[in-house]
């Protein structure tokens, strides 16, 4: 933002305009509310709080009851903040004396991007009298104490029910718990021109088609199944195959031409039973799954749903990666709990490996790696897991990380409460791997299916149960084609 900030200035937009935009972008969020009558806008001493003097100003301007006060010195104020305060015609109270219950409505104006460290003290004490006031707050920027590049609470921060920032989203809107401290996000535009991005080449994005639908397969007119790829899911024994069937079910529905289920013997009466579409195959052991494998044609693997953990799924691994693309899920990721370096030596191998690990699964995996598990937020360890393995990292949760080793994430937005259910991650990996088969690069694979999931989740709605997820990409395909033809 440092950098918009200086290109729109250097393209002649002065930074005081740029601040006057933002206020009055505030201020329009606010009269918004129902019964604004008494507004309680509460600045701090920096440019947040500078956007908080323009939003007062505004706002009385209006013709609405606005109280102002700051936290620190007036006469500490400097550069656009400092001029925004000179131009409040209004009282500028002391904070510890003013009663939160007469407001209708809080500003939180007090710290946005530049917050340095942990709240304490006197800043701590305001932010917790706004938490436990139960009005409603309109945070600028950022509600105060969130740190935008981590998504994570710094001392302590306010519920906002909604939070206006300008041009564009930042991390910490995204990732939990910032995510769901802002509330609403409305995203101002305050004259900062597009063209800023081509110069700062931002690196982190917003999980939606744009980010990946030059990389989608529309089936062509002249295609057909042989041209769309052959996945090929591994499954466990009978009593854990379910998994295996999800994410078959998955790869099918996400456009693979051709899905083979790999099941042990004993399980092979289950898969007769569930989709015709999806070819099964005796294969007990990596021996046999070898056997399998001599057709290259077969060009995607996925592995780990319900396959049980330890060396025969190892070995497995090993017999399935070189030259092919992969999917690892599940145990076939615990199968290499503290030993991140052997499954980095699976992608280089690879055809091009994505890995889809939940919270816990990931922890186990960088046992004993600091520098991915400790890293500052839920982006930068994704982003460190996948330069440590050279591959793709799905990193899944309510925000769930997507990231690339040359340093491309991006965070997913989409998924609905209800998808954390029973088989879910199962489909996931089945429709990444189908995505894969055809031929998609797996950056944009990994992209897309955690976006499509999240989608096809919401096509089946509330109730949902994993099994609806492959059927509720239908829906979702329908729409999908549809706009990139005619895009
Ligand atoms: N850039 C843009 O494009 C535009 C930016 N705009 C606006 O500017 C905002 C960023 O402004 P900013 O850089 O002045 O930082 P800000 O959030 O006001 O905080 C800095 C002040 O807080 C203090 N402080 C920090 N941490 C603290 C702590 N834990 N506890 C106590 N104090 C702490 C810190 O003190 P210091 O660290 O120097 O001691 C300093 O005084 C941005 O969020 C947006 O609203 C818009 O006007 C439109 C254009
Ligand atoms: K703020």
């Amino acid at each position: 933002m440092a950098r918009a900030d200086k290109f729109a200035v250097e393209m002649g937009t002065p930074s005081m305009t740029l601040m006057d935009r933002a206020g009055t972008a505030v201020a329009d969020a606010v009269a918004r509310y129902p019964y604004p009558t008494r507004i309680l806008v509460l600045c701090g001493p920096g440019n947040n709080g500078g956007d908080g003097f323009v939003a007062a100003r505004v706002l009385a301007q209006r013709g609405f009851k606005v109280r102002l006060a700051l936290l620190g010195d007036r006469d500490k104020l400097t550069g656009d903040a400092r001029r925004a305060a000179e131009r409040w015609r209004g009282a500028v109270e002391e904070p510890a004396a003013v009663d939160l219950d007469e407001a209708g409505v809080i500003v939180d104006a007090l710290f946005g991007a530049g917050l340095a460290r942990d709240l304490d003290g006197a800043a701590r004490a305001l932010v917790e009298r706004m938490a436990q006031s139960g009005k409603p707050i309109v945070a600028v920027d950022l509600p105060s104490g969130l740190d935008g590049a981590t998504g994570k609470v710094r001392g302590a921060a306010a519920q906002a029910v909604e939070t206006v920032t300008f041009f564009r989203r930042k991390p910490g809107h995204l990732l939990e718990p910032g995510r769901s401290l802002c509330g609403r996000v409305r995203v101002a535009d305050i004259g900062i021109p597009d063209e800023a991005l081509e110069a700062i080449r931002p690196q982190t994005f917003v999980d939606m088609p744009a980010l990946w639908r030059d990389a989608f397969l529309v089936p062509a007119a002249g295609g057909h199944k042989y041209s769309r790829g052959h996945a090929v899911v591994v499954s466990g024994p009978a009593w854990t195959s379910g998994a295996a069937r999800l994410s078959a079910r998955g790869a099918l529905r996400a456009g693979a031409g051709l899905v083979t289920i790999a099941l042990p013997r004993d399980a092979l009466p289950l898969q007769a039973a569930s989709y015709a579409a999806i070819m099964p195959r005796p294969v007990d052991g990596a021996g046999e799954l070898a056997e399998l494998l001599a057709d290259r044609r077969l060009n995607t693997v996925v592995l780990g749903p319900g396959l049980g953990g330890g060396e025969q799924t190892r070995a497995k691994i090993d017999v399935a990666a070189p030259g092919r693309r992969l999917v690892l899920d599940a145990d076939a990721l615990t199968s290499y709990e503290g030993v991140p370096w052997a499954l980095a030596a699976v992608a280089a191998c690879s055809d091009g490996l994505i890995v889809t690990p939940h919270e816990g699964e990931f922890a186990r995996m960088f046992r004993g790696d600091g520098e991915v598990l400790e890293a500052p937020s839920k982006l930068a360890r994704t982003r460190a897991a996948a330069r440590r393995l050279g591959a793709v990292v799905v990193l899944k949760g309510a925000d769930t990380v997507i990231a690339h080793p040359d340093g491309r994430a991006a965070i997913a937005e989409n998924a609905p409460a209800y998808l954390a259910t029973a088989g879910a991650g199962d489909v996931l990996a089945g429709i990444a791997g189908g995505l894969l088969a055809q031929g998609m690069p797996p950056f944009e694979a990994a992209c897309a299916a955690v976006w499509l999931h999240g989608e096809a989740a919401r096509e089946a709605g509330p109730g949902l149960i994993a099994d609806d997820l492959p059927e509720g990409l239908r829906g979702v395909y329908s729409r999908l084609y549809a706009a990139i033809e005619k895009a």
